[in-house]
């Protein structure tokens, strides 16, 4: 008999033929509050769900007795409540790798843009104000030759100083749970002490997931200890980052700029005073939107819904706890 599977994410056509082939399907288009009352409706008789943006805690999960296994459509897992899972034994699988460039490309996009005043003065010609040569009030700072430093040296993290290493000439610092010898080797890296980076770097990027440690881990203490040039990125996620403190920092010239691709609460609310400021350059989480990664991504998530389903370990299994084969 084909499994139960719920969809909270549109495929492409060519991934939902697979699925169809192999599972009956129920697709849950939105997640709106009508979407939301229909998924509550389907997971009874769920038994793979797959999608992605939608925190399954365990009131959720509670309505699924016959779930065996959960693709979440990203890398990053801090909707899911592991230890609930893993207890369960559904296994919960994500797609890391596929969006690992991509995502580094975001990042080194918001690197360039704050650097450079990219969306500021794009602005500024759309509203007329491009009347004569610019001066020194519109210039920006370089990017090539300036210290990147890169807290969570993990996948994305690699990439973005690869990138900054070999495309720019920049020296690359980092800060993560263990040392990274073959990083250091390849990039000229070289490990630092949280304070020690975020006082040294030009650039302040952070790359690493959303955990109980490391939730709240930059806030007013970590801005006071970087410098007025310095350009903070984020491209890990928002709660990562005390965002009022962020936004006192930026106010008062403790740091440069920020380019942010994640918020404490998503989407970011319009009247966020980030919105007000001009060294700020705000994108709606697309670390690894665009059309070749996303594809990339739904279709390493099918694959693992169906190996699961099928009995098999798949292979990017997140909660190898509870793993039964
Ligand atoms: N903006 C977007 O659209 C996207 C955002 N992301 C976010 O990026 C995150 C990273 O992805 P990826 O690079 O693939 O993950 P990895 O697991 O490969 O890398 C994460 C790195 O963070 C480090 N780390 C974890 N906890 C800490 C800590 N407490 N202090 C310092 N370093 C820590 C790890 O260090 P160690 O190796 O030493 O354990 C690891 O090297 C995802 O979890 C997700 O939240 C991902 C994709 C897109
Ligand atoms: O934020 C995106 C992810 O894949 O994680």
């Amino acid at each position: 008999m084909k499994k139960q599977v719920v969809l909270y994410k549109k495929l492409s056509p060519l991934l939902m033929a697979r699925l169809h082939e192999q599972a009956e399907v129920t697709l849950i288009e939105n997640l709106d509050a009508e979407g939301l009352g229909k998924l509550r409706d389907a997971l009874p008789r769920a038994q793979g769900l797959l999608g992605a943006s939608l925190k399954l805690n365990a009131e959720l999960l509670d309505l699924a007795p016959n779930l065996q296994a959960i693709a979440s459509v990203s890398v990053g897992v801090d909707n899911y409540d592991i230890d609930y899972l893993t207890q369960r034994h559904i296994l919960l699988s994500n797609t890391p790798d596929v969006l690992t460039e991509t995502t580094a490309d975001t990042g080194f996009a918001l690197i360039l843009a704050t650097a450079r005043r990219v969306v500021e003065l794009a602005n500024m010609i759309r509203e007329g104000k491009w009347t004569r040569n610019i001066g020194p009030t519109h210039f920006g700072s370089d990017v090539h030759g300036k210290t990147l430093g890169i807290i969570g040296m993990g996948r994305i993290g690699e990439a973005l100083a690869q990138r900054g290493h070999f495309g720019f000439g920049m020296p690359v610092i980092y800060h993560s749970q263990s040392p990274k010898p073959a990083v250091e080797q390849r990039f000229n890296a070289h490990y630092r002490s949280l304070p020690e980076l975020l006082q040294q770097a030009d650039f302040v990027c952070l790359t690493l997931p959303l955990t109980a440690e490391t939730e709240g881990l930059i806030g007013a203490e970590q801005f006071a200890l970087m410098r007025p040039e310095t350009i903070f990125i984020n491209i890990s996620r928002g709660k990562v980052v005390d965002e009022t403190a962020l936004i006192e920092a930026l106010r008062a010239g403790q740091i440069r700029a920020a380019g942010l691709d994640v918020f404490e609460r998503e989407p970011l609310n319009q009247d966020s005073p980030l919105l007000q400021l001009n060294n700020v350059v705000a994108t709606p989480h697309i670390g690894s939107a665009t059309h070749e990664t996303r594809e990339a991504m739904a279709r390493c998530a099918v694959d693992n819904l169906l190996a699961a389903l099928a009995g098999e370990r798949p292979v990017n299994l997140v909660n190898v706890g509870a793993w039964r084969g």
